[in-house]
């Protein structure tokens, strides 16, 4: 059944929708009353993922479809500049997370306030995750006094060969949505609303398989074909939010209570040397099994890993070596991963491709991501198939209340 538009690009169905397809929806409709509901995108409540709250989105958040990660530099040496733009991107982010348009003017004499790729289209579980670097606090801003001490660029690990065009950065933002046009929507109106008071420094874009070809939602593969995730920390529990992820007020820097250290690696994944791997030693790099995801000597995804279990010949059943062996170490540091893979044309100096992982973490402190990268850095036999190419470390604020914007804490 076709539908009848009631605004141009506007149907009773979208309208329904905005209004929650409830009675309260139907009465609008028959009341004419319709007419006063914004131009909206199509909103369904089930899409939307909450813009306030305790903590920022996107980081409990199921993993979503897509993500671009943006980060700026600042242009400008003006405080109350710079507060301005987090209060207009505050505005921007709560409108597009709840599947509206940045604004809707309808003067055909003025450029549209919003640029329209996304009307139409759903929220698809838009998430934005704000922070920022360690050189915003390098003066210009008179706050050099509140950088967190752990707030430093991380350290030279060996085997890195990273590049500045893939480091670094004053501000940050994590965009997730469930639809790649909503994300690049939500980054192009980003980067609009802030063109003259800050420039990109780098844009990495990532993907998983889809929910949709998914419907069991089960863990993710990345691009070796490897389940990737499974052994992720519990975030649901309480206890293991406070002391692995979250920020505590006791930490010291009371600005970042509820805030989490985002860790953003570009790792190119050596796809063809991969592929000319033989199953076993693949295994055997991340022991894991490939078609389950178990740890090698069990035959569950979820089973424990550990270390000292031995076959009946007294040997090892997980490698010393394997990339799970080693990033579990003793098991008392967990890091919450959600990295998304990354293609990006074609590798100049190979030919190959050029794809990997954009691996993303968050966790109370850098110290947890330094310690599993030194111990990966010196022993992973998946070092043979990968190389770290970028590298940047941000302080990811606490939640944003209603009434507040982005970095308020800090900004105080
Ligand atoms: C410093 C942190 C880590 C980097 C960098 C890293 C790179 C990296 N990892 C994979 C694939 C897998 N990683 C897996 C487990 C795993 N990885 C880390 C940390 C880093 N990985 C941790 C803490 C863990 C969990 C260890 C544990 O306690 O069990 C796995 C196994 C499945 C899983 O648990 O997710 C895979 C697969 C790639 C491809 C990669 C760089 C390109
Ligand atoms: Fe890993």
């Amino acid at each position: 059944m076709s539908m009848k538009p009631i605004q141009e690009g506007v149907t009773r169905r979208d309208v329904l929708k905005v209004a929650g397809l409830t009675s309260l929806g139907a009465a609008l409709y028959a009341s004419g009353l319709e007419k006063f509901l914004p131009r909206t995108l199509t909103v369904e409540a089930s899409d939307q993922e909450p813009f306030y709250g305790t903590y920022q989105a996107g980081i409990l958040t199921p993993p979503q479809n897509h993500v671009q990660v943006v980060a700026f530099d600042i242009k400008t040496d003006r405080r109350d500049e710079l507060v301005d733009l987090l209060k207009r991107w505050t505005r921007l982010c709560a409108r597009l997370a709840a599947g509206l348009p940045y604004g809707d003017s309808e003067s055909r004499y003025v450029p549209p306030e919003d640029t329209g790729e996304a009307d139409g289209l759903s929220a698809g579980h838009l998430t934005f995750t704000f922070g920022c670097g360690p050189s915003l606090f390098d003066g210009r801003f008179g706050i050099r006094h509140k950088r967190p001490d752990a707030l430093k660029p991380l350290p030279t690990f060996d085997l890195d060969r990273l590049d500045e065009k893939w480091s670094g950065g004053d501000l940050v933002v994590q965009v997730c949505g469930d639809d790649a046009q909503v994300v690049f929507h939500a980054i192009r109106n980003l980067v609009r609303v802030g063109r003259g008071t800050v420039a990109m420094r780098w844009s990495q874009a990532g993907f998983q398989r889809s929910k949709a070809a998914d419907a069991s939602g089960g863990t993710p593969r990345n691009l070796f074909g490897f389940k990737d995730g499974t052994g992720n920390p519990d975030v649901s529990k309480k206890q293991v939010r406070k002391d692995s992820l979250f920020c505590q007020w006791q930490d010291g820097t009371p600005w970042l209570t509820n805030g989490s250290f985002l860790v953003v690696r570009r790792i190119q994944m050596h796809l063809e040397v991969w592929d000319r791997t033989i199953l076993k030693e693949q295994e055997r790099t991340f022991g894991r099994e490939r078609a389950s995801g178990a740890p090698l000597g069990s035959t569950d995804e979820f089973a424990s890993v550990t270390p000292a279990k031995r076959q009946a010949r007294g040997e090892a059943a997980l490698p010393v070596d394997s990339h799970t062996a080693v990033a579990h170490g003793d098991g008392k540091t967990a890091i919450l991963r959600r990295s998304y893979s990354y293609q990006d044309g074609i590798d100049e100096k190979t030919g190959a491709l050029d794809a990997g992982l954009l691996f993303l973490s968050y966790q109370r402190s850098p110290k947890q991501f330094i310690e599993i990268q030194r111990r990966l850095a010196a022993q992973d036999r998946l070092n043979e198939y990968i190389t770290h190419r970028g590298s940047a470390i941000f302080a990811c604020f606490g939640g944003i209340s209603k009434g507040g914007y982005i970095g308020d804490a800090l900004f105080a």
